[in-house]
């Protein structure tokens, strides 16, 4: 008998509705949103992420080194070209005007919940296939801009000069970064659509240890944990 299901994203996201619901509403992003959320925790998170997003490219690059088609490779390319020429350039451009200089963020140490999930993702990435890394990076390229999106929807969302983060949620609702988010979800839908049942469960798990890990995150800049 043969199997007919096919999967999409939506099935990974079904699969771990409680955890992304907490990842997505997480007290961090609703507290960014209200512009109640502390300067010095958003300051922390804001470093951290600068170390994240450098591995999060290396990710992106051994998508690319593991890719076998040209539209995999592609896909890959598109990943890497959002994180390091939008995203880092962005990142080190709104750091410094948080005051933060280039050469403060080089020299960081890391914060546990940054080492934990950066080489979570690399080392699903080396002991996997392709699929197994784009559903472990799943969570960062789709997360965020679902996370704007329920920003931008919420009525008591404080917007413009009075959001000292209204730039931040900008630049994750800004058509680029949607538009590779969309990209994402539609290689993720073709890639889920030839899964069975069996291969499926394996990469619901992948995806469940990646968005806790991503609240993880959350948490580390809340609490300003090192
Ligand atoms: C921790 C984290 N996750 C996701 C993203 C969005 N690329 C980010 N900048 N930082």
């Amino acid at each position: 008998m043969t199997d007919t299901t096919q999967y999409r994203f939506d099935d990974l996201r079904s699969a771990c509705a409680e955890d992304w619901r907490a990842y997505i509403r997480h007290d961090f992003v609703a507290q960014l949103a209200d512009a109640t959320l502390p300067r010095a925790s958003f300051e922390h998170y804001l470093k951290q992420d600068y170390l994240f997003l450098i591995h999060f490219a290396r990710a992106f690059a051994l998508a690319a080194y593991k890719s076998r088609t040209l539209a995999d490779l592609r896909q890959a390319h598109e990943g890497l070209k959002a994180i390091v020429d939008l995203e880092l350039g962005l990142h080190v451009d709104y750091c410094q005007e948080w005051g933060i200089r280039e050469a403060e963020l080089e020299a960081l140490p890391e914060a546990r919940a940054t080492m934990a999930y950066t080489r979570y993702v690399l080392d699903t990435g080396h002991r996997g296939d392709l699929l197994d890394l784009h559903v472990a990076l799943a969570p960062c390229v789709i997360g965020y801009g679902e996370i704007a999106n329920w920003i931008n929807q919420r009525p008591s969302t404080v917007r413009g000069a009075d959001n000292p983060y209204d730039a931040w949620i900008a630049m994750y609702a800004s058509t680029e970064f949607q538009d590779a988010m969309r990209a994402e979800q539609e290689w993720l839908d073709a890639r889920l659509a030839e899964v069975t049942p069996a291969r499926f469960q394996e990469l619901v798990m992948v995806f469940r240890d990646a968005t806790r890990l991503e609240i993880d995150f959350w948490a580390m800049g809340l609490e300003r944990r090192a």
